[in-house]
């Protein structure tokens, strides 16, 4: 079947730049993206580009060559399921903070309203398309809850996981490692991965379209980001290992990463991973396996997010006991906010939670961050603090020791110390001797990126620490 017409439920962080890169790819496609969200619609719609909800390098440019023509977005929900052959489902999956599976399991709330409202209005057969990232079987779930309420007509479920990174979404779609298409055996379930299949040929080579049966692709993308997350934590581990053994992390993972079967990517020892993802899907692969009577398994996978927690731990703890066992009533600066450079994201961002730390030893936090604004610094605080249950007046009195800038060096100005919490290139082409006449002397750098010149900042005169070296 070739579509005509593509709904997509959910226009944040993946239905966004996924829409975009298929209507401009596929112009004879109508690709209508919605959300319940009308603000987020309505920057979506802006005529500023600049002011599009997401942030990523590539995608205003996008956005401006095929919205109007033959990508919209809207508020009206029902009359594009109405209209769409095949819907993709884009919503967001967090973590569960409530019930049963609390603080683990995926919350599936809005991708079952998703459903729901698909099979409410439907009035021809469609292919659905899981783009969010669900547990595995949950295609079953869906297929159950649509043949059960909908009015006769036939959904072909697919599995079809997003990898895109953010901050390279739009060349990670444009030139995927591989697109992943999960559907059922029978003669149906094939036609509808063909129409899929034939969506990303417009741009993509057959090689790089991987079909599989549903439940293996839906499990690949869960084990995808934890085999990424357990890199990441694997070397944040040996980061602390070098820092008591004057070993130079990334002298190492140079070094380990020349063997092939290693491989050099992912590799680079931080403050700590963030994102909206790794550490959700890793909680819902440590609860199915839980769920599945796999207790081995879940608390090996349950260690990447231990370790991490730790390395974030462990990097404020630097702080305090360098800036000799108090940071009460002294001003630290963050270069970064959000969770990787080059996007406005927060979520989960290894910031948050060094700043709690900070915060909780009476520090002053003063941030500057190229893309995130003082508004986003401060709900991310108080959205910690309210899960912590801490009451209003203290979250209130807790928040006048974070200020936020528009400019570096006035961030900076007469600081005890710097902490690099993001790897923003600019952070490189500073006036690092202005920036040192102005602090408090020793002046300390926490570089939570190793992105600095460690030798060029010594010879300034900082005091300048990074993440795994001794
Ligand atoms: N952010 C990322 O880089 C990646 C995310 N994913 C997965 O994709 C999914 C979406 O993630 P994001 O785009 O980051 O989330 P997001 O929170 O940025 O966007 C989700 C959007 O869905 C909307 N929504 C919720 N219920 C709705 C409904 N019933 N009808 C219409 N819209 C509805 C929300 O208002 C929100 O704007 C998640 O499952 C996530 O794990 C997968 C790969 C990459
Ligand atoms: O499912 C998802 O949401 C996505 O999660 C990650 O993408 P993302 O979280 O956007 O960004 P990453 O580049 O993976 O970075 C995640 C975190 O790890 C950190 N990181 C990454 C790489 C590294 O070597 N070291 C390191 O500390 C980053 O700074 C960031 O905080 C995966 O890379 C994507 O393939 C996946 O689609």
């Amino acid at each position: 079947m070739k579509i005509k017409n593509i709904c997509c439920l959910g226009a944040g962080y993946v239905g966004g730049p996924t829409m975009s890169v298929i209507a401009l790819k596929c112009p004879e496609i109508k690709v209508t993206v919605v959300d319940l969200n009308e603000s987020r619609i309505a920057a979506w719609n802006e005529e500023n580009l600049d002011n599009l909800p997401v942030y990523e390098p590539g995608l205003a440019e996008v956005v401006n060559e095929a919205r109007g023509r033959n990508l919209f977005f809207s508020t009206d929900v029902d009359s594009a399921i109405e209209a769409a052959d095949m819907i993709f489902i884009a919503v967001n999956t967090p973590t569960k903070n409530y019930g049963e599976g609390k603080g683990m399991a995926a919350d599936l709330k809005f991708v079952e309203l998703c459903a729901r409202q698909i099979a409410r209005i439907a009035k021809s057969d469609k292919i659905i398309v899981e783009k969010s990232t669900l547990p595995v079987r949950t295609a079953e779930t869906l297929q159950t809850i649509l043949d059960h309420t909908g009015n006769g007509y036939k959904f072909e479920v697919l599995s079809n996981p997003e990898f895109l990174a953010e901050g390279t979404a739009i060349n990670d779609l444009l030139n995927a490692d591989r697109v992943l298409i999960g559907g059922k055996q029978t003669e149906s379930g094939q036609k509808a991965i063909q129409s899929l299949v034939d969506i990303y040929a417009n741009w993509l080579s057959p090689k790089q379209i991987l079909t599989t049966n549903v439940w293996s692709s839906e499990l690949s993308k869960l084990t995808a980001n934890a085999f990424l997350a357990q890199r990441i934590s694997s070397i944040n581990a040996l980061s602390a290992l070098c820092e008591a053994t004057e070993a130079d992390v990334d002298e190492v993972a140079a070094a380990i990463g020349t063997d092939s079967r290693i491989g050099s990517k992912f590799l680079k020892a931080s403050v700590g991973f963030g994102g909206s993802c790794f550490q959700k899907d890793i909680l819902n692969l440590v609860y199915l396996c839980r769920y599945f009577n796999l207790p081995e398994v879940a608390n090996y996978w349950e260690q990447i997010i231990i370790l991490n927690d730790y390395q974030k731990y462990r990097f404020a703890k630097k702080i305090i006991t360098s800036l000799f066992n108090t940071v009460s009533g002294k001003k630290i600066t963050f270069l970064g906010w959000a969770f990787k450079k080059d996007t406005n994201d927060t979520r989960e961002s290894a910031s948050i939670y060094v700043a709690e730390h900070l915060i909780e030893d009476g520090a002053e936090i003063h941030v500057y961050d190229p893309k995130v604004s003082e508004q986003k610094i401060k709900a991310d605080m108080r959205y910690l603090w309210e899960e912590k249950g801490l009451t209003d007046q203290k979250i209130e009195s807790k928040l006048k020791q974070i200020f936020v800038y528009q400019s570096p060096l006035e961030a900076a100005h007469q600081a005890h110390a710097i902490a690099v919490l993001t790897e923003w290139d600019e952070f490189k082409t500073y006036d690092w001797n202005s920036i040192y006449i102005n602090m408090y002397k020793p002046a300390f750098v926490f570089d939570g990126r190793n992105i600095l010149d460690a030798e060029k900042l010594a010879s300034i005169g900082f005091q300048i620490k990074g993440i795994g070296k001794g």
